[in-house]
């Protein structure tokens, strides 16, 4: 009988035998035609073991090997951050159903994230107020890759902006430093580059990519994600703010009205009171370390121009580099949220302040475009 480390608490380890492990994970997630329990992990949840280069994920026990089914699939239009299909990586995937898909890295990442699922979903000390935050997890599946590299384990994730026609989405990688401290020199290297480029470092957050909807006629505007990554800290002020206004955000002339600030940002419900719940848990919590994680905010500015309650959401994803806590408080995750909460209490509080000229690509056509703040401000930054 074969034993597998389903999910370690930080204090012990879980055993279970292959019978108990599908038991368990069956009991917890009631969907078994999409789940395939293949993937438990053999003792190696820690970093230090992960390391050495081989992925459990990709050597499945036999008896574990999933039927294959007919499976139909897309790949999503509103990612706006992250590895996409068509680049050299295979991308996420998304059905009708609402799921997310997104495919395993090769090397530790892919068996990092897929512990760290397996650990949170599992984890009684995370309160259901917080779990709320975090995409509802569904187990792994081994699914023919987006580039068409073959079949590969994905995990299967609740899609966060499923049901939404026209979703309105920013990704926020969060934390002034975005590696893991047992990262490779170059690694961190490659990091503090980016941290120091971005507005990581001196923000403790950086808006990885985004999409918004402007209105019928203009649709969506989706700016070139590495000029989005590059912006300074004036600029993010703006794109927070294009994010909840109604007017168009490629008009030069036109200053963010942020007329959605107080629909989708504030209220008992909005973006600044889910984020503040989210800190408050943070502060406290010592089990994870969320390095290079992102803050999701999703709404549907359509459902605002109808008089229907918009629905904002943040959720956390990308949980690649998640560490063990050890004890620790996330000094670096709870100083981007806090940093991320001024930026959006103050847009909230004062909308009408002063900003810049932010000139950015749209990531479609590639054409400039000027995104104006505010017409007191001239500075125009050329990206
Ligand atoms: O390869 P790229 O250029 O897409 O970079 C990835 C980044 O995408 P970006 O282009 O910055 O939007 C990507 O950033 P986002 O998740 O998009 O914010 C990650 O930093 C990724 O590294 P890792 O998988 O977390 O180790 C980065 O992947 P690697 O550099 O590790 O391949
Ligand atoms: N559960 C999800 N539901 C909907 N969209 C998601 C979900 N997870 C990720 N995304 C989308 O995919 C993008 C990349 O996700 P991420 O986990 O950061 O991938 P990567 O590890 O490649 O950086 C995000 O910016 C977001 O647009």
């Amino acid at each position: 009988m074969r034993e597998y480390l389903i999910y370690r608490r930080f204090d012990s380890f879980v055993h279970f035998s292959d019978t108990h492990a599908r038991a368990r994970f069956f009991a917890t997630r009631p969907d078994p035609d999409s789940i395939q329990p293949q993937f438990f992990f053999p003792l190696n949840w820690t970093r230090s073991l992960l390391d050495r280069g081989t992925h459990p994920l990709h050597s499945p026990p036999s008896a574990f090997q999933p039927p294959l089914s007919v499976f139909s699939s897309k790949v999503p239009d509103h990612q706006v951050a992250g590895h996409q299909a068509g680049q050299g990586h295979p991308g996420p995937l998304i059905d009708d159903s609402g799921r997310f898909y997104k495919p395993l890295q090769d090397d530790y990442r892919g068996a990092t994230e897929a512990a760290f699922y397996t650990s949170f979903s599992l984890n009684t000390r995370v309160p259901d107020h917080i779990r709320r935050f975090f995409p509802v997890f569904y187990g792994t599946k081994l699914l023919e890759a987006s580039d068409g590299s073959g079949q590969r384990p994905h995990l299967v994730l609740e899609d966060v902006v499923s049901g939404l026609s026209h979703p309105s989405v920013m990704d926020v990688k969060i934390g002034c430093r975005t590696w893991y401290p047992e990262a490779s020199e170059d690694y961190i290297q490659r990091c503090f580059m980016k941290d120091r480029k971005t507005s990581s470092l001196f923000l403790g957050f950086r808006i990885s990519g985004l999409q918004l909807y402007g209105s019928q006629e203009s649709g969506l505007w989706k700016p070139e994600r590495k000029l989005v990554q590059n912006l300074s800290a004036d600029d993010v002020r703006v794109v927070l703010k294009k994010f909840v206004s109604s007017n168009s955000p490629t008009d030069p002339n036109l200053n963010p009205d942020c007329s959605f600030a107080s629909s989708v940002y504030g209220g008992s419900s909005g973006i600044l009171a889910q984020l503040l719940e989210l800190k408050s848990w943070f502060e406290d919590q010592t089990i994870y370390h969320l390095n290079s994680c992102s803050v999701l905010m999703v709404y549907e500015k359509k459902k605002d121009l109808k008089g229907e309650s918009v629905d904002a959401k943040v959720k956390l994803i990308d949980f690649a580099h998640v560490t063990e806590g050890n004890g620790i408080i996330d000094h670096n995750f709870v100083g981007g949220l806090c940093s991320l909460i001024k930026f959006i209490s103050d847009i909230l509080t004062s909308p009408d302040e002063c900003t810049t000229k932010v000139c950015l690509q749209n990531s479609d056509n590639n054409n400039e475009e000027i995104l104006t703040g505010s017409n007191e401000c001239t500075t125009k930054l050329s990206l």
